[in-house]
């Protein structure tokens, strides 16, 4: 029987990373959760600094994180992953959530590794420490409602969470998961041409980060087709319409496709890879 989780319980980190991090840092600004009640391990020191310098209380080994927490977030590369369950499978009691957050390995796998299912996986992306991340919840099979509920709790402090079925996680990794690189290259890019154009680089990358933000809002609040927004933007022989036409030209729309496209099949292929 899964022991519902309280209100005065611990959140464990396993894998003290780029992706753990902003998860913990985001939480504990979002004030759900102090970084107090966050545990983590990690063999090095620049890492287990990087947490206890915020507050996140550092132990020896993953199994006192384990031992210590209620909820996990098993936040190491994929590769690893089995071989990190292996060792720490005789201390994840049903007591025990475990969140997976990492790419392309599947509930099923999980729960052969762990030897049950109070399981969920989540894709989520590095906004969480700025709480802006976009992430989505699949259920293990002994996952409770309440254990679907904690998460979205807990990961909607840090952005937006949706669940979906976990046939959809690849498409979600390549979209949302690797996302945020996408646009960081988009935004360099701008602030580049900005530069050659004359602009001061600090004014330059400014204006792109905030024109991004700022489209991002109208896609968002406005509930305005994207193309929609696009037309409002582009006078006719203006300034807009003459970008555009070299972004048409270059294949633009079709590479951001194939860039989504391609990271959902290194998703779906580490998936294979691993089990
Ligand atoms: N970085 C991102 O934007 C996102 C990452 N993810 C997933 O999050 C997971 C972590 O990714 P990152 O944080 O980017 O990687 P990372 O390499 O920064 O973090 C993984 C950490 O795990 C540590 N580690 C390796 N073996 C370990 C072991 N046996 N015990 C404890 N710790 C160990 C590594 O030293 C490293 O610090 C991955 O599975 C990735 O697929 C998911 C969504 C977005
Ligand atoms: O690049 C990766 O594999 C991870 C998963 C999603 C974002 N970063």
């Amino acid at each position: 029987m899964a022991v519902p989780i309280t209100e005065a319980y611990t959140l464990g980190f396993i894998g003290a990373g780029k992706m753990a991090e902003a998860i913990a840092r985001g939480v504990d600004k979002s004030g759900i959760l102090p970084a107090s009640r966050m545990r983590t391990a990690h063999r090095t020191l620049a890492r287990r600094q990087a947490f206890s310098s915020f507050g996140v209380h550092v132990y020896e080994s993953n199994i006192k994180v384990v031992e210590e927490s209620e909820v996990i977030i098993l936040s190491v590369k994929p590769q690893v992953v089995k071989e990190v369950l292996s060792e720490l499978k005789p201390f994840l009691s049903k007591e025990k959530l475990l969140v997976s957050i990492a790419a392309g390995i599947r509930l099923n796998d999980l729960q052969e590794w762990t030897g049950h299912g109070r399981l969920i996986r989540v894709m989520t992306n590095t906004p969480s420490l700025v709480g802006m991340a976009a992430s989505v919840i699949c259920l293990g099979e002994l996952a409770t409602t309440e254990d679907e509920k904690f998460v979205s709790n807990l990961f909607g402090a840090v952005g937006k969470a949706w669940t979906a079925k976990e046939k959809l996680l690849d498409a979600v990794t390549g979209l949302s998961g690797s996302g945020p690189a996408y646009v960081y290259l988009a935004i360099e890019a701008m602030a580049d041409g900005g530069v050659a154009a004359g602009l001061p680089r600090d004014l330059a990358l400014c204006l792109a980060s905030q024109t991004v933000l700022g489209a991002a809002a109208m896609t968002i609040e406005s509930g305005k087709h994207p193309g929609q927004l696009k037309d409002e933007v582009t006078s006719p022989a203006g300034t807009t319409i003459a970008g555009i036409h070299v972004l048409e030209k270059n294949g633009f729309r079709g590479t951001i496709m194939g860039a989504v496209m391609a990271a959902s099949k290194r998703s779906e292929e580490l998936s294979k890879h691993v089990s």
